[in-house]
């Protein structure tokens, strides 16, 4: 899908931690194969609408300001194409992301194959637990073409210390959760990192250690 909401600018990786008053700001990227849903998952979270739209040229870019209560944060959404021939471009979107929502489609084995190989390509540019990553079995609502378990993707998702949820664009089930989730997750690591008291018990379960098993597993 296009942008709407405003294009990203070259080399304008943002970074968290802003002025007091104002929110933090992550760079969010959204990775996997064609057609898995990654542009419908955005469009659901920051518009609630879903569409059959065209497959995403290049990259888009979304805005999102969260409120968390007492904390609000923004997210900088990256949609990367998952077409083969934009692999080499879009790789580069990744760097320097907080956060990374790697989609798959559970009706496509050979999606959720493509999901473990964008992870090693973004583990070759930042360290494992650096980035948020949040795997995503996206189409839920095809649960009859079902080639992906639950099972499988969340144990994928322990094996890698990956937080993990099963969802649907079309249906609107999971959506604001997975990226409410990652937030939570972001903030929590934030402010760690500035000393301050944690939050773990606020909202959504996070998970405990910095790269810490998943423990955030839902439908
Ligand atoms: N049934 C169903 N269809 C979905 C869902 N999410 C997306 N789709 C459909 O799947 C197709 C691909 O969706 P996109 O959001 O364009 O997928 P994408 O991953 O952004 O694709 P690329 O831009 O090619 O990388 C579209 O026809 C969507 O309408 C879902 O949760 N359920």
């Amino acid at each position: 899908m296009e942008a709407d909401q405003g294009m990203a600018q070259a080399g304008g990786v943002p970074s968290p931690g802003a002025a007091p008053d104002q929110p933090y700001v992550f760079k969010l990227v959204l990775l996997g194969s064609g057609s898995v849903g990654k542009s419908s998952l955005a469009l659901r979270y920051v518009k609630n609408d879903f569409k059959s739209i065209l497959p995403t040229v290049g990259c888009a870019f979304f805005t999102k300001v969260v409120d968390l209560g007492a904390v609000s944060l923004k997210f900088e959404i990256w949609d990367t194409a998952g077409q083969e021939k934009y692999h080499s471009i879009c790789h580069l979107y990744f760097r320097g992301a907080n956060a990374a929502v790697l989609v798959y489609d559970i009706t496509r084995k050979d999606s959720f194959f493509k999901a473990q190989q964008w992870l090693k390509d973004l583990e070759r540019e930042s360290p494992p637990g650096e980035v948020v990553v949040m795997l995503v079995g996206n189409k839920t609502d095809l649960g009859e073409q079902r080639e992906v378990t639950f099972q499988e993707g969340k144990e994928f998702a322990e094996s890698k210390r990956l937080l993990f949820m099963e969802a649907s664009a079309k249906l609107n089930q999971q959506v604001n959760e997975v990226f409410s989730t990652v937030a939570w997750e972001l903030l929590r690591r934030e402010e760690r990192k500035e000393g301050r008291p944690q939050r773990g018990d606020a909202g959504l379960a996070l998970s405990g250690a910095p790269a810490g098993p998943a423990r955030c597993c839902a439908r």
